[in-house]
């Protein structure tokens, strides 16, 4: 659908464009991304047929654009710009029918029906129908761009060319208008090239992105290959972390803020306090968690770490809610709080400091077994068996890669199995050797400052504090129990 071969471009002396080729199929929507400068809009231009390269070629529909009228090729391009001039106070109607020339023929061009009831779809279609009679003048900034794309879509283009068109817009505008660029290049095959700044929309919406760079492209790929973290960080002279959506299969860049000071501030047992009621870590600056407490599972940056004792009977139907409460009753804010719950009496809880020479490791475990279950025989388990669970909390004074994070908790998981395989702690449904219990949980929380610690496999620095950890910690915990539980 447009073809563009080696292009050349210089304002007078100054080269903007050096040797830049690709081709955009049709039906495909494509981002041009690019830090300041790098001659985004000067390609944009040329494409459209407002610039002429002093080297190279664009073809439209396998047409060169010079061979093009300016009727003809309205027919087909349409472009939506960045600055559009306003001096006159045209309504709403009449810049949106504007589009409509390119149809318009012989010496009195005459307004059909048709014209009349493509206008009318497109201000449907975007939104600006109910202010069709306002002037221009009296819309804000995003509704003028929905204007000025009804404009755009009027002309009924086959390749539609947008230059920052979620400049202005809120977020749910802009939302809507790429989900309809989107459905547009899908369900009416027309092909959309669109430069954008926020790298995690075009991330999210187009089908391919050509990544420029002093003029030359960079990259010309899938959103995956293209916004790789390196790469981001070399174009844009930024600190970036690369990291993903989480609905969608679409890469999403971070920007990292300077550091900010903790003074080299560091968790240790003092950050632990124990009640009946519960055992809480509370530190000064959120650490990066991977877990599943039943309020703030998953990923996320928390300050408050809460293992709740509830009773063997306790039973809700809405236990998140309820535990949600019982956190802010508590003087938590729940969006900075990871919350447990466990049968196991406070008491039992045992933790532990491992230090190492550039990291060190807490590890705090509350541990019951009355639920334990082997996992090779879990389809033997016809019903629920008591409450009773193991509670892992692993806290590390470090930067772990997400490799490490995952390999942490395998290790843990492992190091506890082996501490009821050597207490010979048994499956009472299946009389076999438990690993675990059916309603363990686990948190690794990270400082993510200092010593960078790639892996947590079992044998490595990390892991091997961490299965060392959990295996004392379980033990000594299990063994309280037993003393506690121990006849008299
Ligand atoms: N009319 C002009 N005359 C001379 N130089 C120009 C002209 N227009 C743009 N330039 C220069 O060409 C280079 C590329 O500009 P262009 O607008 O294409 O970049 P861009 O990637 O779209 O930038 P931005 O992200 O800031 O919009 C810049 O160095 C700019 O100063």
């Amino acid at each position: 659908m447009l073809n563009v071969q080696n292009l050349f471009f210089q304002y007078e002396t100054k080269q903007i464009l050096q040797d830049i080729s690709f081709t955009v199929n049709k039906g495909e929507m494509v981002g041009i991304l690019g830090p300041n400068g790098s001659g985004k809009t000067t390609l944009m231009k040329i494409i459209s047929g407002i610039l002429t390269p002093q080297e190279g070629q664009v073809e439209i529909k396998g047409k060169p654009i010079e061979q093009y009228k300016t009727k003809e090729l309205a027919k087909v391009v349409a472009v939506l710009s960045q600055h559009v001039n306003e001096s006159f106070s045209y309504t709403v109607r009449e810049i949106v029918s504007l589009g409509r020339y390119a149809h318009q023929s012989g010496l009195f061009q005459s307004w059909s029906s048709q014209d009349e009831d493509v206008v009318t779809k497109v201000m449907k279609q975007t939104g600006v129908f109910p202010f069709q009679e306002k002037s221009i003048h009296e819309l804000s900034g995003g509704e003028k761009q929905r204007v000025y794309l009804a404009q755009a879509l009027a002309q009924e283009p086959e390749i539609l060319l947008l230059d920052e068109p979620t400049n202005h817009l809120d977020l749910s505008y802009q939302k809507e208008l790429l989900d309809n660029l989107r459905e547009w290049s899908r369900e009416r095959d027309l092909t959309i090239v669109c430069i954008f700044h926020d790298l995690n929309l075009a991330g999210l919406y187009c089908d391919r992105l050509l990544l420029l760079h002093d003029g030359e492209v960079e990259v010309d790929a899938t959103p995956s290959n293209v916004l790789q973290e390196e790469r981001v960080k070399r174009i844009y002279q930024t600190d970036v972390k690369s990291t993903f959506h989480p609905s969608r299969p679409a890469p999403q860049i971070a920007l990292v803020p300077r550091n900010t000071e903790r003074n080299g501030m560091k968790i240790d047992t003092k950050a632990i306090t124990i009640t009946s009621e519960r055992i809480e870590v509370k530190v000064p600056f959120p650490l990066y968690t991977l877990s599943s407490g039943v309020i703030g599972a998953g990923r996320g940056w928390y300050k408050s770490f809460v293992n709740r004792h509830v009773d063997k009977t306790y039973r809700c139907d809405d236990y998140r809610k309820e535990m949600e409460d019982y956190l802010l009753q508590n003087g938590f804010n729940p969006s900075e709080t990871v919350g447990m719950m466990t049968a196991v009496y406070t008491e039992d809880v045992a933790y532990q400091l491992i230090e190492q020479p550039d990291f060190s490791v807490m590890i705090v475990v509350t541990g019951g077994v009355g639920n334990a279950v082997d996992a090779a025989k879990t389809n033997e388990h016809s019903s629920f068996l008591n409450p009773g669970t193991i509670n892992i909390w692993i806290f590390v004074n470090g930067t772990l890669s997400e490799q490490a994070f995952v390999q942490s908790v395998i290790t843990a998981t492992e190091a506890k199995a082996a501490v009821l395989r050597d207490r010979k702690i048994k499956d009472l449904e299946t009389g076999t050797i438990a690993t675990g219990t059916s309603t363990d949980s686990i948190l690794m929380a990270a400082t993510q400052e200092g010593a960078y610690l790639e892996f947590g496999g079992t044998i490595t620095a990390l892991g091997k504090c961490v299965a060392q950890g959990v295996y004392q910690c379980l033990t000594k915990s299990l063994d309280k129990r037993d003393r506690r539980m121990a006849p008299k």
